[in-house]
């Protein structure tokens, strides 16, 4: 099995450059089944993820080509074929090929989608969505089958503003008659670059990142060329590295008002952030003072960084408390930093961190993509070595991650470890 090591201690310093976002990546990739020619999206980020959806892709007749951060689609011979199974459970945005196959083909069958375990993850809203837009939606068998005659434009207010079931009505409306409206829309930066590549396929979006969106349908969309917006999940958490273990990082290729809450979270725990055009510059902290977060929708503070900031936390004066108002029960690393000597306990969906506390390296596990972001901070700061286990989890949604902290200075390896070595001693 593949694990990371870690040996704490060295300050990082120098320049990190972000990659593009996973979470527009996941959506825009399956966005391109809709052209009726090539799509190529620049900036793909180097995550298993993208690596599953290119699979699933090629499963249902795409040709795709991925290389140096490039993706090239070709959607032409692409067909509306079952996956109830397999690929379609190592992630949770397998779900946007639902939107995308039924704004195609009027037809699809998608198994139910994995993705880290954070609670329970419903897809009532979008399954509304689809059914208001005229498609007959079944669960069979742990899989969604989805079919329509035809595809008419209409008006769906969310009853929650959520990200994965705006994405996915937006997929399918842009090929229905008519115009569709989402009311309570999420806003999340990922939905405009979403829609900006829709658009540039042909679509007709207004009001992509604000809670009203109207699409009126087209009877095609064609190919185009991208470029993805920077990740702010994963500048956010070099961001927290820096100010937990930094001696001056400079985080670059961002969108600095994509990383507002976050920026104005440091700064309430005592961390200088100095904003450029592209990139915030963070040098050394020396004190850092307790503070609560609860995490929002956006512009809120994003609920993919509450877990690395809570290891932020063990590093500050007082008691501090994380709210998880999205995903209440992400809360599994919390175990996993008590064994690193963390003083945290989790009341309900929070939180509750007292520091400073001088962590200790041990052998744990990334429980899901984020807590696995957060063990590398506290193997950075813990005493002696860290062996993280579970490390798929990471390798979803970061890319390079070991040769961009190795760049900053950070010591830290991934090892093939034989089985019998796993055993934890606890
Ligand atoms: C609002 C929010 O922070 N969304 C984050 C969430 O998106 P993700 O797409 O997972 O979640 P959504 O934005 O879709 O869901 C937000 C909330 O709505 C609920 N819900 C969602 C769909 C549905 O049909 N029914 C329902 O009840 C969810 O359980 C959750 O509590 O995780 C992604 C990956 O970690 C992040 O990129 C998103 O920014
Ligand atoms: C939980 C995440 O990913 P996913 O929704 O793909 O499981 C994440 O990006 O933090």
């Amino acid at each position: 099995m593949d694990v990371y090591k870690i040996i704490g201690g060295n300050r990082l310093k120098g320049t990190v450059k972000v990659s593009g976002a996973k979470n527009s990546a996941v959506a825009l990739i399956p966005a391109s089944i809709l052209a009726n020619s090539t799509v190529t999206i620049d900036g793909i980020p180097e995550i298993s993820d993208a690596w599953t959806l290119k699979a699933l892709l090629e499963e249902i007749g795409g040709e795709v080509l991925f290389k140096d951060g490039q993706m090239e689609i070709d959607p032409t011979q692409m067909q509306a074929i079952p996956l109830p199974n397999g690929n379609v459970k190592k992630l949770r945005a397998s779900y946007y090929l639902m939107g995308a196959m039924l704004g195609r083909f009027k037809k699809a069958v998608i198994g139910l989608p994995g993705g880290c375990f954070l609670g329970p993850r419903p897809i009532d809203q979008h399954i509304k969505g689809f059914e208001a837009l005229g498609a007959k939606v079944t669960n069979e068998h742990g899989a969604i089958y989805l079919r329509a005659d035809e595809l008419i434009g209409a008006k769906i207010y969310l009853d929650v503003a959520s990200v994965g079931a705006t994405i996915n009505i937006m997929l399918a409306a842009v090929r229905a008659k008519g115009r569709t409206v989402i009311e309570n829309a999420a806003k999340e930066p990922e939905i405009i670059d979403v829609a900006t590549l829709l658009t540039n396929m042909g679509a007709n979006i207004k009001g992509a990142g604000t809670s009203v969106i109207r699409i009126d349908g087209v009877d095609e969309l064609h190919g185009t060329k991208h470029t993805i917006i920077p990740d702010r999940i994963e500048a956010a958490t070099f961001m927290i590295m820096a100010a937990a273990i930094g001696d001056g990082v400079t985080v670059d290729n961002i969108i600095p008002l994509h990383l507002e809450a976050i920026t104005a979270k440091l700064r309430e725990m005592g961390v200088k952030v100095v904003e450029g055009e592209e990139s915030i510059f963070i040098p050394r902290t020396d004190a850092l003072q307790a503070v609560d977060v609860k995490t929002l929708v956006y512009p809120g503070f994003p609920t993919d960084v509450q877990q690395p900031l809570s290891v932020l936390m063990t590093q500050a004066v007082g008691a501090s408390k994380v709210t998880d108002t999205i995903y209440s029960a992400r809360f599994k690393h919390i175990d996993e930093l008590r064994r690193m000597n963390a003083n945290a306990r989790v009341e309900g969906n929070t939180a509750i961190i007292q520091g400073p506390t001088r962590l200790h390296g041990s052998k744990v596990t990334a429980t899901d993509l984020r807590a696995g972001a957060a063990l590398v901070l506290a193997g950075l700061l813990a005493d002696g070595e860290t062996e993280i286990q579970e490390i798929y989890h990471i390798e979803r949604g970061y890319s390079s991650l070991i040769e961009k902290l190795c760049l900053l200075g950070a010591n830290i390896r991934r090892e093939t470890i034989s089985v019998s070595t796993t055993n934890r001693v606890d």
